[in-house]
């Protein structure tokens, strides 16, 4: 019988080995050194990641039952610490703000920058460009701004009575908030307009994010993604070039004026294709999150109608019926703002947000935490920790007024807007909106179970990173 050549054999043996050493590097589970913190070591190659389900909060609390505050995780082969208390989160996100102000690469978050972590300031990576744009941001969105305010007491009244007008519509008879088109676009529409004087009518971790090599093979939830992003893109890249057009240095109209000018100027070496993305990052950062919140609020309402008869009460008191609540007679109302931060601690619409990451090895309640390491946040956990908020399935706006009826703003135990170097940009302008929105709501309405209804037949939220209440029906009865 014929042998093999020899060659031959060796060669099958070096393919064994490589076949051996890839799979390896592939299964070998995620190495932690010194003194990481305890946490599952999850499945070869995925990790825990089929373990977070749609729900990742609830698999966090369950974790964090049995290994403390702070775990670790390995998410494919990304390595990632869970915040599950309000002082580790604060040790991360504001002692050491520096540390963790980096957005994690992750592909979802690329795409939604345009294919660059570079551009735009929400999904970006830590660097002086994004401080720079962010700081711009912050500033463009800051009520307390004479021109900022001006500006938005001239859009929000629009918005509000178009809203106001579509709920009186229904004329007493039972809808879904959802399907009143103007919850959402109010919100956009607003946003629109102090970007580019216009309003436009229209994100989340994918699996991508876990195991990359997935990306290979597309998914229809990363080809929604990029026609989305593609859509934008096209709609901005136009706006840009109209605003250019007609753009007068020594009066800006609105934000997008505004970066023109930086970047004529050369004041901020900032590239059209990074405008866009900035746009593009503001118009979709809070759209969900205020509309969520809207929705959540007069579910609970709903539910609490002795907090709706106080809020009502109040607003009757500062401005009566006359006339409609402006952002200025919102300022005047602490019970009112006291409810829109129990609404956002009950309705929790976001409970993971904020993804950051660790620029540097650093520590974390006196664990090792590598970097480049992940860091999630279990706002859920933190916003019913018994020890900050006693009775926590209550919904009692009275828990953010002190014995003098001042607001104390939840912040010192729930961070809902994030904190540190990448804290929410929009935040005052979001808490304003919706603020104005449920006083002028109220003011014209009451909401109310349908007719012989004696509650809502679906309670519960959606999947996803913004989480919106189930379908639900009321009434909205005209005061
Ligand atoms: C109720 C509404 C909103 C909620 C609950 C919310 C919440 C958040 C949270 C939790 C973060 C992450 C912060 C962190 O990593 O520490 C964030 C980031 C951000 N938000 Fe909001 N947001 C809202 C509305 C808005 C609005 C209206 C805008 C702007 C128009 C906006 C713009 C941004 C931007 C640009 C970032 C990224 C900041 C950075 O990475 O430096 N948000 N928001």
């Amino acid at each position: 019988m014929e042998t093999l050549p020899s060659w031959f054999a060796s060669m099958h043996l070096v393919i064994a080995a490589l076949v051996l050493f890839v799979g390896y590097l592939l299964l070998r589970p995620n190495r932690w050194r010194g003194n990481p913190p305890p946490g599952p070591s999850g499945w070869p190659v995925v990790g825990s990641m089929f373990e977070l389900g749609n729900r990742p909060e609830i698999f966090f609390t369950k974790t964090s039952e049995r290994y403390g505050d702070v775990f670790r995780l390995n998410l494919g082969r990304k390595r990632v610490v869970v915040a599950n208390s309000y002082e580790t989160l604060a040790e991360a996100i504001v002692e050491k703000a520096r540390v963790f102000a980096d957005r994690p690469q992750l592909l979802s978050f690329k795409l939604q920058e345009g294919g660059d972590q570079t551009l735009g300031v929400q999904f970006t990576r830590a660097s002086e460009m994004q401080r720079k744009k962010i700081k711009l941001v912050r500033a463009a969105f800051n009520p307390a701004i004479p021109d900022v305010a001006e500006r938005f007491d001239a859009v929000l009244p629009i918005e509000v009575a178009s809203l106001v007008q579509d709920v009186a519509r229904e004329d007493g008879g039972p809808f879904d908030p959802h399907d009143v088109i103007e919850f959402c676009s109010a919100m956009s529409n607003v946003t629109g307009m102090l970007l580019y004087s216009k309003t436009l009518e229209l994100g989340s971790c994918l699996l991508i994010d876990w195991l990359p090599w997935l990306s290979w093979f597309p998914s229809a939830d990363v080809r929604e993604l990029q026609a989305l992003v593609r859509t934008m893109t096209g709609w901005h890249t136009d706006l840009i070039e109209e605003h250019r057009q007609t753009l007068n240095e020594s009066s800006p109209r609105d934000f997008l004026d505004q970066l023109l000018i930086q970047q004529q100027t050369g004041k901020l070496m900032v590239s059209d294709a990074d405008i866009c993305r900035i746009l593009d990052d503001l118009q979709s950062a809070g759209f969900n999150t205020a509309t969520a919140n809207i929705l959540w609020g007069i579910q609970l309402l709903v539910q609490n109608p002795d907090v709706q008869k106080k809020l009502q009460a109040e607003i009757d008191e500062v401005v009566g019926s006359g006339r409609a609540p402006t952002t200025k007679d919102c300022r005047n109302m602490p019970y009112l703002e006291a409810t829109l931060w129990e609404i956002q601690r009950v309705g929790m619409p976001v409970p993971v947000p904020g993804v950051r990451a660790a620029l540097r090895d650093t520590t974390l309640s006196g664990y090792d935490v590598p970097k480049g390491t992940i860091m999630l946040v279990n706002q859920a956990k933190i916003a019913t920790d018994l020890a900050n908020f006693p009775q926590p399935h209550r919904f009692d706006p009275s828990r953010h007024l002190d014995e003098n009826g001042s607001v104390v703003t939840p912040e010192k135990k729930l961070m809902l807007f994030g904190n540190g170097l990448r804290i929410c940009a929009g935040r005052h302008l979001a808490r304003d909106q919706m603020v104005i929105v449920m006083a002028n709501l109220l003011q014209r309405f009451t909401f109310r179970l349908p007719d012989g209804a004696t509650a809502f037949d679906n309670v519960g939220s959606t999947d996803g990173l913004v989480r919106f209440p189930l379908p639900y029906k009321i009434r909205a009865i005209p005061r």
